[in-house]
């Protein structure tokens, strides 16, 4: 179509990974199929990013463990990359603090792109100009748009008090956008429709629904390797071999951090959310 057109996309996806299962891989598939499928949008990437061990989750293992996974987890494809600035951080890093890093790391890749380009020196003009306009909030016409990915339990965190800035998710829906998988036993539509914030950004909410129902999730992977059960299928092999051999998720793994708060309720229990 003639003068249409299409937006490069980057999906981000932030999370445990405690560890990386099939059904990960899959939200990068489904939310590329989803996005090319509108004729607006084309995926050139996807980034994993496992959280710090700062988080504190419960049962979380350490993150070069949960790194290393999830980097043997994507050798076969060529777009998904792991990416470990997160999960090295000293303290637990907001999500919205690591949308906007990756941001900015993406926008420097096209600007070295240009910069060795001299041929495109008039680009790079644009993009300077952009950039002292002050426009920080606004994406630079080169670098692709980029996308937080998430499930649809993750969306309605959210609605958790003391777990979410308001800034935070307005900053995510509003100035970047976010893909979300369905998930069994979430509604994302209805708890985008009951939230006056997210129905404000619903055209930057994209909700891609999984009709191969797949309750895949960490959880239940922990759970079968401290019984003793096969993993087998619901993680690539290359992780199963990874988890045998370092022999990780006992019972005492599962006990870490048991007592402690998640870090995002320590940080904003008590302190002003709006
Ligand atoms: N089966 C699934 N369907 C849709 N989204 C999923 C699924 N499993 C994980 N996700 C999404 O993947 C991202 C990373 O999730 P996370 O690392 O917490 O995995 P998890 O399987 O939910 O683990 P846990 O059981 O430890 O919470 C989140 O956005 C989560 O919503
Ligand atoms: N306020 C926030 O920015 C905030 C709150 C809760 C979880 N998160 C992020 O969401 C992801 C959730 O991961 P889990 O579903 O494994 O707990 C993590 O990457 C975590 O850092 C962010
Ligand atoms: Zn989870």
């Amino acid at each position: 179509m003639e003068g249409h057109s299409v937006t490069r996309v980057a999906l981000l996806a932030c999370g445990s990974f405690n560890p990386i299962t099939n059904m990960h891989l899959r939200m990068f598939e489904l939310a590329r199929d989803h996005l090319e499928d509108t004729g607006n949008y084309r995926v050139v990437k996807g980034i994993i990013s496992p959280v710090g061990d700062g988080y504190k989750k419960k049962g979380l293992i350490e993150a070069c463990h949960r790194v290393e996974m999830a980097r043997l987890a994507t050798e076969s494809s060529d777009w998904i990359t792991v990416d470990a600035w997160e999960s090295l951080q000293p303290e637990w890093v907001e999500t919205a603090k690591v949308v906007r890093h990756h941001y900015q790391k993406l926008a420097a890749v096209e600007q070295n792109n240009d910069d060795v380009d001299t041929v495109k020196f008039a680009k790079k003009r644009r993009i300077e100009e952009n950039c002292h306009q002050g426009s920080s909030h606004q994406r630079s016409r080169d670098s692709p748009q980029l996308m937080l990915l998430c499930g649809a339990d993750v969306l309605e965190s959210f609605g958790v008090p003391n777990l979410w800035k308001q800034e935070d998710i307005a900053e995510i829906v509003g100035r970047f956008g976010l893909i979300c998988i369905t998930r069994c036993g979430n509604e994302p539509q209805k708890f985008i429709h009951q939230s006056d914030a997210l129905w404000k950004h619903r055209k930057n909410i994209h909700v891609v629904h999984e009709w191969v129902t797949n309750d895949i999730s960490a959880t239940h992977v922990r759970r079968a390797l401290r019984r003793g059960r096969s993993v087998r299928y619901l993680l690539p092999d290359a992780v199963v071999h990874y988890i045998q051999d370092h022999e990780l998720y006992s019972a005492e793994s599962e006990q870490k951090n048991a007592d402690v708060i998640l870090a995002p309720l320590q940080r904003y229990a008590g302190a002003s959310s709006s």
